[in-house]
C-alpha cells in the first residue's frame, strides 16, 4: 500500500472527491491510532503531552504541516491535549485523500523525538 506520507495534498479533482466509505475503511486501517466519525466526514485523534510547552510544540509542527500542504485542520487545545480533527471543507466537509495524507504526517511527528512517547508520559 503507498506510503501516504510520501504524498502531497492534491488540488485537482482527485483532491477534492469525497472518498466512499469502503476507501475510507482501506485508509484508515494505515491509522489504527485515529478515529473516523460515523457518517465518514471527520477523522481525529487526541493527543496528550506532559505539558504546555510540548503539547504547543506539537501544535507549531501540525501548524507547519498544514502550511505546507496548505490542509488545515480543526485543533482544540488544552494545557496537556490537542485534539487534531481533519475535514475537507471545499468539498462540503467530507472526507478526502487530502485528510489522510495529513493525518499520517502528523501521526509521523511522533517519531521524531522532539514529539515522541516520553513527552507524552505524565510526569
Ligand atoms: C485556497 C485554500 O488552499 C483552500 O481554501 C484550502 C485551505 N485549507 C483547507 N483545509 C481544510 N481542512 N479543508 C479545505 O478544504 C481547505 N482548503
Amino acid at each position: 500500500m503507498t506510503d501516504l506520507t510520501s504524498l502531497q495534498c492534491k488540488y485537482d479533482e482527485q483532491g477534492k472527491a469525497p472518498l466512499e466509505m469502503d476507501k475510507i475503511k482501506q485508509l484508515s486501517a494505515d491509522l489504527p491510532e485515529w478515529q473516523v466519525n460515523q457518517d465518514g466526514t471527520q477523522i481525529q485523534r487526541e493527543f496528550l503531552f506532559k505539558n504546555y510547552y510540548h503539547t504547543m510544540n506539537f501544535v507549531n509542527a501540525i501548524a507547519w504541516i498544514a502550511n505546507k500542504e496548505a490542509h488545515h485542520p480543526d485543533m482544540e487545545v488544552n494545557y496537556g491535549r490537542c485534539l487534531v480533527s481533519f475535514t475537507t471543507h471545499d468539498s462540503g466537509n467530507r472526507l478526502t485523500i487530502n485528510d489522510f495524507i495529513c493525518a499520517a504526517k502528523v501521526q509521523a511527528l511522533l517519531d521524531v523525538g522532539s514529539f515522541g512517547p516520553k513527552l507524552q508520559e505524565k510526569e
